[in-house]
C-alpha cells in the first residue's frame, strides 16, 4: 500500500513541532526518519499512526493500515510469550503465530511470562507482534533499543521480508538497519515559533 503525506503539521503538548512534511512511500519501500533528539520524530510517527490528529495536512492511508510499535513494548506482563502473540493475533483477526515466533527467535521463550524476559527479549516480542497484525505499513519508533547485534540483524531481515511481500515501513532510528531504505531528515520541517497573541506580534 502506498503512503502519501502532504503538508503535514503536528504538535506535542499543544506546541507545533513539525510543519510542511511531505513524502511518499511506495509498497515495498522503507523510509528512515533522521534528526536530532527532540526534533519531532515520535510526534510525526504518532500522527501517521492516527494516535493524534494532525494540525494540518493529509495522510493518505488510514490508521487501520498501520502497525505502530512505540518505545514501550506494551506487553501483557503475566501472559507468556506465546499467549501474548495469540492475544494480539486475535485482536487483529489473524491466526498463526509461527512466523512471529520463528522470525524473532522466540520459540524457546514461548512458555515464559513476559515479565520474566530480559529487556532485549521483551523488545523482540514487542516487534514480533508486528507480524501478527497483518497490517501493511509498519510505523516504528526506535525499534532496535535494547537489541544486541544478532537481534538487530533478525529485525532487519523481518523488515526486509515485510517489504518483499509488498509492505512498507516508516522507522525512526539512529542506526543502520542493513536493508536498502530512503532517508528523511525532518530537521528542515521544524515548526517556526509563532506569535502567541497580537501583543506578541508587535515584538516579533
Ligand atoms: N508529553 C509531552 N508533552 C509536551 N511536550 C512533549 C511531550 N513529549 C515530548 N514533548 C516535546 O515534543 C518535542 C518533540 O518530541 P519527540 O519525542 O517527537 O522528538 P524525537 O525526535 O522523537 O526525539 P528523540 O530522538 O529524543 O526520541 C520535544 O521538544 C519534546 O520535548
Amino acid at each position: 500500500m502506498e503512503l502519501v503525506v502532504e503538508n503535514l503539521a503536528c504538535a506535542r503538548g499543544g506546541v507545533p513541532v513539525l510543519e510542511g512534511v511531505d513524502f511518499s512511500l511506495s509498497a515495498g519501500r522503507a523510509l528512515l526518519l533522521r534528526g536530532p533528539n527532540g526534533i519531532g520524530k515520535t510526534t510525526l510517527l504518532r500522527t501517521l499512526a492516527g494516535l493524534q490528529p494532525p494540525l494540518a495536512g493529509r495522510v493518505s492511508a488510514p490508521p487501520e493500515a498501520m502497525a505502530y510499535a512505540a518505545h514501550a513494548d506494551g506487553l501483557k506482563a503475566t501472559l507468556t510469550v506465546e499467549e501474548n502473540l495469540r492475544f494480539w493475533a486475535r485482536i487483529f483477526g489473524q491466526r498463526g503465530i509461527d512466523r512471529a515466533l520463528d522470525e524473532f527467535n522466540l520459540r524457546d521463550l514461548a512458555p515464559r511470562q513476559a515479565q520474566n524476559l530480559s529487556a532485549g527479549q521483551k523488545r523482540r516480542l514487542g516487534l514480533a507482534r508486528l507480524l501478527v497484525t497483518g497490517r501493511p505499513i509498519w510505523v516504528l519508533d526506535e525499534p532496535t533499543v535494547s537489541l544486541d547485534t544478532a537481534s538487530v540483524a533478525l529485525f532487519g531481515q523481518a523488515v526486509a521480508r515485510h517489504l518483499g511481500a509488498g509492505g512498507a515501513a516508516v522507522i525512526a532510528t539512529h542506526i543502520h538497519l542493513g536493508f536498502e531504505a530512503e532517508e528523511l531528515d525532518v530537521t528542515p520541517f521544524k515548526a517556526r515559533p509563532r506569535a502567541m497573541d497580537r501583543f506578541d506580534e508587535v515584538f516579533a
